[in-house]
């Protein structure tokens, strides 16, 4: 499936990571964090030292759409700085969990915390403003507006936050030279190709400085070789600046790109 459309303390750790594999091909290690300084990070496990706290934790998430089992009780983190791959068969519960952890759904029990703040227990209005506040999203189609430039699509959330049109613009402009796209920005989507459409998105991802991006097959309508290119640009670009990236992925390649792999089989972590 693809995307529809922060004060308590959490009092105890978890320790979810036996069944988090790391990626041993992946060079990179997570970048610095930054939770929110004083807190003692919520939803870290138990081996994550000073220099790794989680900025993302879910714990015992559990979610059902009627009879239908979506989670059926998962704990997973994130650290700043790091991309954790999703994987698993089809309709095992992939997006429902970032769905879950994006604050899109609310689980039937379980716990989402982000940076030190609880956020499962947030009410409609306070969740979408955290998601455009301090998240960002990438789509497998990328979800930009066909009307509008390129600069445009990515100043848009900056500009539904309040910041004015020349700085949101100015932003977008840096946003999209960061991503190779500066001589694009006045393009519209359907002047762009495919690899090109999809920078756009992660320049609109990215441009509100998230804490987490959560992307969702982002290289799915690529083909491989476009696919590695975006999918290098969104880890490098987003752990570069410290944000905590979440991909689902059925994509060995993608996986790889990733510091860890977490795989989702009927709902629960995987420890095969
Ligand atoms: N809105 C919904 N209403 C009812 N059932 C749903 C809904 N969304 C998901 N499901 C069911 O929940 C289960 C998990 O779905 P989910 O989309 O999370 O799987 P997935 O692993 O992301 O699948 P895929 O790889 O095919 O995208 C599936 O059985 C699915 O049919």
């Amino acid at each position: 499936m693809s995307f529809q459309n922060p004060q308590a303390v959490r009092p105890h750790a978890y320790q979810p990571a036996q069944t988090q594999q790391s990626n041993p091909s992946t060079p990179n290690q997570p970048g610095p964090h930054h939770a929110a300084p004083g807190h003692p990070t919520p939803g870290r496990p138990a081996q994550y030292g000073e220099q790794g706290q989680a900025v993302l934790g879910g714990h015992g998430l559990v979610k059902y759409y009627g009879e239908v089992v979506g989670l059926a009780g998962v704990d997973v983190a994130v650290r700043a700085g790091e991309a954790l791959a999703v994987m698993g068969p089809s309709g095992n519960g992939k997006t429902t969990l970032l769905h879950v952890l994006a604050g899109i759904l609310t689980p039937d029990s379980g716990e989402v915390w982000l940076a030190g703040q609880r956020i499962d227990n947030l009410g409609d209005a306070a969740r979408t403003k955290l998601r455009r506040q301090r998240l960002g999203f990438v789509f497998q189609d990328n979800q930009l507006l066909a009307e509008l430039p390129a600069e445009e699509n990515v100043a848009l959330p900056l500009m539904v936050d309040g910041v004015s049109r020349r700085d949101a613009i100015a932003r977008a402009r840096t946003m999209l030279a960061q991503v190779g796209l500066a001589a694009e920005s006045k393009r519209r989507p359907g002047e762009l190709s495919g690899g090109q459409a999809q920078r756009v998105a992660i320049a609109r991802a990215l441009v509100g400085e998230p804490q987490v991006v959560f992307a969702d097959e982002p290289t799915g309508a690529l083909d491989a070789t476009t696919g590695e290119h975006v999918i290098s640009l969104l880890i490098g670009a987003a752990t570069h600046r410290g944000a905590a990236v979440v991909v689902v992925t059925h994509d060995d390649q993608v996986a790889a790109r990733c510091h860890r792999t977490v795989r989702i089989v009927d709902g629960r972590v995987s420890t095969r």
